[in-house]
């Protein structure tokens, strides 16, 4: 699914209502009924409601839903106006919206009143028409909207947040949304390293926007969902032996360190290659047969070996940082040509060397936590500008570039981002990254390309450790070791 820009969302919006053709006050009043979908799954009709609605369209749309809320069973209900006056769809919602919901200016209340805990917060103040930061009485209210308990829903985006302007937003002046219900696609701020978490749990509704512009309108940015992964999967084949599912080449570990070479290792045993070599320290060699006897090692010296039977390489998992490790992996970035998986201190060796990125290639993935893609970009602290920085990086070196995150972003070397909102925060761990960079090489050996590896890797990481969570009753207990062995079910549940 493309993103698209915010004068592409309204060209898109525009084209709907010419082509379908349908009234812009009926595009309204699907976008609400899509909305009122969303509360009625999520949402106790016993739980009081407040709508906070601006006078432009966002606003119509929370007047909108409002009034479909209260035919649907949702009693307690106040709607607080910015104005009387707006845009005319905002207005002739005003006008159906009937006067048994209670509505007032929205003013000092804010501040002084008692609001119960259990309220829902809905924020239809300001959406893809906001132009500038929000200042005066618009930022007093956010902020005193932030500081408030209770659930907190924003319609299309979180008010304050410019749908593709990131470096323009000021943090502070963003409603704080537990869940953003945005329409037809994801915008640019809601999926942005820099911005997402203000967008809290993206949900996207489809108002049947028209697809004849969406196919066409052009985009650098995707967004991927689990539904399309399926089609990504090979089946394994009945006829078939270890050879066809390739040999993949694991560079990882030292003895203070194995555990992260073996959950990338299992990792990628899992993932489905036939073969598995791991180069490592000769001391814990014990080890890694005792824990996972499948797989091959090798003595690790200060030279690469003769790496032709392998069709993809991982580099880093508890690899150390040594002078001898350093020369082999450079070594290995000079020499071999396919695929390759380079993460945790193979990243910090090559921010350490950045000479060693004259070798790169279209078939090196990166795949760096927020803290190793700082290294790499020699900065204290990544700010607005991350993703532009990530996009030059990956078109000046011809590399791709998986930025680890809630939400991760998938660089290619030519500049295209693809999003993926798969992860969970039983995620937010030691031993993630290595599973998934295992994951990532053992689908490179079987023959999928980069890009799918990269989908499929992130999605059968996403879905194992959803599984683990249920399995284990919650997110805080959820080990790599738990989420290795729900691989399988997370194949079977595309
Ligand atoms: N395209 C779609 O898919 C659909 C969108 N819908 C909803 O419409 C809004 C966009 O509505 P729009 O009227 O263009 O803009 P807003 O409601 O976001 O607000 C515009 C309003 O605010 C003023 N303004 C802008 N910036 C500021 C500021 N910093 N301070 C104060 N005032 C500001 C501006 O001048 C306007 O008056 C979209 O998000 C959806 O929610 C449709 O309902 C369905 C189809
Ligand atoms: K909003």
């Amino acid at each position: 699914m493309k993103i698209l820009s915010i004068s592409q969302t309204q060209a898109a919006d525009r084209y709907t209502i010419e082509h379908e053709p349908i009234a812009s006050l009926d595009l309204m009043e699907r976008a609400a009924q899509a909305l009122l979908v969303w509360f009625l799954q999520n949402i106790d009709p016993a739980r009081p409601i407040v709508l906070l609605c601006g006078k432009g369209n966002n606003g119509g749309d929370g007047l909108a839903l409002a009034r479909l809320l209260r035919a649907n069973g949702y009693w307690d209900l106040r709607v607080f106006l910015v104005d009387h006056k707006g845009s005319p769809d905002f207005e002739a919602n005003l006008d159906r919206l009937g006067k048994d919901i209670l509505q007032e200016l929205l003013q000092d209340q804010l501040k002084q009143e008692h609001f119960p805990a259990d309220i829902v917060w809905v924020d239809a103040l300001f959406g893809s028409g906001l132009s500038r930061v929000l200042e005066g009485r618009y930022a007093e209210w956010i902020y005193q909207i932030n500081e408030r308990s209770g659930t907190k829903v924003s319609i299309d985006l979180p008010s304050g947040l410019m749908g593709d302007a990131i470096a323009q937003t000021d943090l502070l002046r963003v409603f704080k949304a537990d869940y953003t219900l945005t329409f037809q696609y994801p915008k640019l701020a809601l999926v942005h390293p820099y911005t997402a978490a203000l967008a809290g749990q993206l949900e996207v509704l489809d108002i049947g926007l028209h697809p004849d512009y969406l196919q066409s309108a052009e985009s650098s940015y995707s967004w991927m969902s689990l539904a399309d992964i399926q089609s990504i999967i090979k089946p394994r084949k009945k006829h078939s032996y270890k050879g066809d599912y390739g040999h993949a080449y694991l560079l990882a570990g030292s003895p203070n360190t194995m555990g992260a070479a073996l959950i990338a290792a299992e990792a990628c045993a899992r993932s489905g290659a036939g073969l598995l070599s791991l180069n490592t320290a000769k001391e814990t060699f014990r080890a890694c047969n005792s824990r996972l006897p499948e797989l091959m090692l090798q003595e690790r010296s200060s030279h690469a070996p003769n790496l032709e039977a392998y069709k993809a390489i991982l580099c880093g998992p508890g690899l150390g940082q040594d002078e001898g490790v350093n020369s082999l992996l450079a070594e290995l970035l000079q020499n071999w040509q396919g695929p390759m998986v380079l993460d945790a201190d193979a990243l910090n060796l090559i921010a350490k060397n950045p000479s060693y990125l004259e070798w790169a290639n279209e078939n090196w993935i990166l795949t760096p936590h927020p803290g190793e893609f700082k290294r790499l970009l020699g900065l204290n602290q990544l700010g607005p500008d991350q993703l532009d920085l990530g996009i030059e990086y990956c078109r000046k070196h011809q590399l791709n570039l998986l930025l680890k995150g809630s939400i991760s972003v998938f660089i290619e070397s030519d500049g295209h981002c693809t999003f993926y909102d798969f992860g969970t925060s039983a995620l937010a761990k030691g031993g993630s990254g290595d599973l998934l960079a295992g994951l990532i090489c053992g689908l490179l050996a079987q023959g999928y390309t980069i890009k799918d590896s990269v989908s499929l890797g992130l999605a059968l990481q996403g879905r194992a450790a959803q599984l683990a969570e249920r399995e284990l009753g919650s997110a805080h207990a959820v080990l790599s070791s738990d989420i290795l062995k729900q691989i399988g079910k997370a194949y079977a549940s595309f």
